[in-house]
């Protein structure tokens, strides 16, 4: 078992990682952008030139929500050139540089005001809330704005920044964590609380087993329909005492289970309220508004409702009614406490207008001298009494909540600071670094994990970075003498520094504590039978069924096809030629199809002009036989083949999907062609190496995979590729691969 030294070790990896990491993700974006010229910026998409502040507000927690549009005197077109600002995104606006741009009559104004410099250098930081055609709206905490937030310059620009928050957290955890485990000589005052479990902690990081499961033979399920692997992965996670991890295979009901598990937490067999709180985390936005958009859909049905809250930024959550109405935000505005802050809101809002110079009866002057000051002293106490106010909504509308949802990384906001909960799940852990899943575990008393470490992992950038081992870096710890947390007995470590970021707390939890584990989801509901044989004989261990309502479906099912309206322009046994299988492979080989280099510079991805030709075609085929364009995906593992395939299927498909295969992980469609891309003499396969990278292609279809490529490259590449290949030609509908 691990001791406080293994710990140290473990966690200064994963800060020195987490500092890679961080530091990879600054030079892509940060760097580059201080390197650029503010035009070059604004022709990647990556700045908005030319702006002027439209107007203040004031959003939850005292934000400043900051008006940006395209000033009047400086451009022609109010609307914003093609840019890449989407809500949730880390902005900043900063001055225009004045000696370059500014009228020279305006310039001299400025050098006589004693701030403009001030102005000129100012810099405010803050996060996308709305952008449309000609307005973007930045959110901006009140402690990056000192008593001059309203001297926004008259002109400025607003420019995308790395995100630090997300870094700041974890490595604020991994410390915390360490301080938990590693410092037990310093006094009790100093020593760090956290609200979880130190059992589970101390399971989590190897210092003792997982405690005995209780069995819960006589659990009455909420959902009837739940398949016997669903029903027995609920009944471990509801009886492990600390943790369980759910593995769901693709298209095999994690979601679903994973809202019985919910039900089954808050609610007691009768019906009546167990008085459990839950704290629900996903890696993406995505996952966690999927499970929040099922547990609201639960209180239209015949059911008690569950009341849940969606704490995160509010521009990045589902912007659908029903997942809105259940944001944080939104729940504070509407709550019958609301009128507390109302009148507060508008007073600050004034003043920051006038302060602005938006106000119109000042005629859009900017106040000056002793009446400004006064403004700012005024606007820094109803701050104070707005925050006030609001943090005691805040904190009953939490507390009242029974499942609380956020991502990994907003579980670690303020809004959540010293709350407790009795489970913490975590969807799409597999997908999750481990440093951020330690932010809500720090707050619970048990974990349940979902995700499926045979599909991909987090994406990581600095994978190919040597991991340093500096003397300064190797653990300083002292071992424990008075450790309630950390068993005496700890001999052997179970807990390995990981060499890599991608290796997430599922998988480590399987290494560490055996499959015991975890339970395995083995009813897949998406796939055809054939298309689901292939991975789930390699990596499934065979295990997986298709379950009856799908084994068999093939496209000629759909009812668009039956519909004959949709295909009379072709005969019905062409229609079963194209329709009719639930695997077809394009073989290439011999075709010399040979791949290209996307750039001269070559930046490693690659593109097949041929493979784009034979894909369109098979795309003409199934639209043409009364497949919409919307079911269909096209997924290649390039970028550089993404972006031709999307240039020429994209002007008459506008619906078609086309896209890399890491964007397609956790969704479907009834039709998927994949283009491999590569063909070469000298046999090399690159991205297609990777096995989770091609579970993850090989399972997005549910009643088609098309797959297009040149067998004599691809099966060199590895094994598992020369036994895909090899199961393709026995299985699969082979075609000719040639264009003429
Ligand atoms: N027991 C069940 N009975 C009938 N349908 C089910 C059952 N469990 C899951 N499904 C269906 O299977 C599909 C996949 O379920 P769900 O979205 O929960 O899976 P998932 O494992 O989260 O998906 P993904 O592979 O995308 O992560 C859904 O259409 C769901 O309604």
């Amino acid at each position: 078992m691990s001791s406080p030294k293994d710990i140290a070790v473990f966690i200064d990896r994963h800060l020195s990682l987490l500092k890679n990491e961080r530091d990879m993700e600054v030079e892509q974006t940060g760097l580059v952008l201080s390197r650029c010229a503010p035009k070059l910026l604004e022709q990647r998409g990556l700045a908005l030139l030319n702006l002027s502040v439209a107007g203040i507000n004031v959003g939850l927690g005292g934000k400043s929500i900051i008006e940006l549009e395209r000033s009047n005197a400086l451009s022609s077109n109010p609307n914003f050139p093609p840019h890449s600002f989407r809500p949730g995104d880390v902005a900043q606006i900063e001055a225009h540089s004045a000696s370059s741009t500014t009228a020279p009559r305006k310039q001299a104004k400025q050098k006589q005001s004693a701030n403009s410099s001030d102005v000129e250098q100012r810099k405010v930081e803050g996060v996308v809330s709305k952008v449309t055609d000609s307005k973007v709206f930045l959110s901006v905490d009140p402690q990056h704005l000192d008593s001059k937030d309203a001297e926004l310059p008259d002109r400025c620009r607003l420019v995308k920044l790395a995100n630090s928050v997300t870094y700041d957290r974890m490595d604020k955890t991994m410390l915390l964590l360490k301080a938990l485990m590693c410092e037990q000589d310093s006094d009790a005052k100093s020593r760090p609380s956290v609200k979880g479990s130190p059992q589970l902690v101390n399971v989590l990081l190897g210092v003792s087993k997982p405690s005995r499961v209780q069995a819960l033979n006589g659990v009455k399920f909420f959902d009837d329909k739940l398949n016997s692997s669903q029903q027995e992965a609920i009944r471990y996670a509801l009886g492990s005492p600390e943790v369980a991890c759910i593995h769901g295979p693709p298209g095999t009901g994690k979601t679903h289970t994973l809202i019985e598990i919910i039900r089954q937490i808050i609610f007691k067999p009768d019906g009546t309220r167990t008085g459990k709180r839950v704290l629900v985390c996903g890696a993406s936005n995505l996952s966690v508004d999927n499970i929040l958009e099922r547990l609201l859909a639960l209180q239209t049905a015949d059911h008690a409702p569950i009341k849940c809250t969606r704490v995160g930024h509010p521009a990045r959550v589902k912007a659908i009614d029903i997942t809105l109405r259940a944001t944080l935000d939104s729940q504070v505005s509407n709550s019958d406490q609301a009128e507390l802050i109302r009148d507060v809101k508008l007073d600050l809002s004034n003043r920051l207008s006038i302060l602005a110079g938006n106000d119109k009866s000042q005629k859009g002057k900017r106040p000056r001298g002793p009446e400004r000051k006064k403004l700012w002293e005024e606007v820094r106490d109803l701050r104070k009494e707005y925050r006030k106010r609001e943090k005691g909504m805040v904190q009953s509308i939490i507390k009242e909540a029974e499942v609380i949802l956020a991502t990994t990384h907003s579980a670690g906001g303020h809004a959540l600071q010293d709350m407790k909960f009795d489970v913490v799940i975590i969807d799409e852990a597999t997908q999750a670094l481990e440093a951020s899943c330690w932010i809500p575990i720090l707050k619970g008393d048990k974990l349940i994990l979902a995700g499926d470490p045979l599909q991909l992992p987090p994406t990581v950038l600095s994978v190919d970075k040597k991991i340093k081992k500096s003397p300064e870096k190797k653990a300083e710890t002292k071992p424990a003498s008075k450790s309630k947390l950390i068993s005496s007995r700890s001999k052997k470590t179970g807990l390995r520094p990981p060499n890599s970021l991608e290796v997430t707390l599922f998988e480590r939890l399987e290494k560490t504590h055996g499959a015991s584990i975890k339970r395995m989801l083995q009813v897949q509901y998406r796939m055809h039978d054939t298309i689901c044989d292939f991975p789930n004989k390699t990596l499934y261990g065979s295990k997986l069924q298709s379950h009856e309502s799908v084994a068999k479906h093939t496209l000629e099912d759909l009812p668009t096809v039956s519909d004959e309206e949709n295909h009379n322009s072709q005969p019905d046994s062409g229609i079963h030629d194209v329709l009719g299988f639930p695997v077809v492979f394009f073989d290439t080989a011999g075709c010399e199809y040979f791949e290209k280099a996307a750039s001269p510079e070559d930046d490693g991805s690659k593109s097949n002009e041929n493979e784009a030709v034979l894909v369109k075609n098979w795309v003409d085929q199934l639209v043409s036989a009364g497949i919409h364009a919307n079911q269909i995906a096209v997924l290649s593992p390039y970028q550089a083949q993404v972006t031709l395939l999307s240039s020429s299927l994209s002007p008459e498909y506008p619906e078609l999907e086309v896209g890399t295969v890491d964007g397609m992980q956790g969704r479907e469609k009834e039709a998927v062609i994949i283009s491999l891309v590569r063909s070469n003499e000298k046999r090399e396969v690159g991205f297609l190496k990777d096995k989770r990278r091609l579970n993850v292609a090989m399972t997005r279809a549910r009643r088609q995979l098309c797959v297009i490529g040149d067998s004599s490259t691809v099966q060199t590449g590895s094994d598992y590729l020369k036994k895909w290949m090899k199961w393709l030609e026995d299985n699969a509908d082979v075609r000719y691969g040639g264009t003429e």
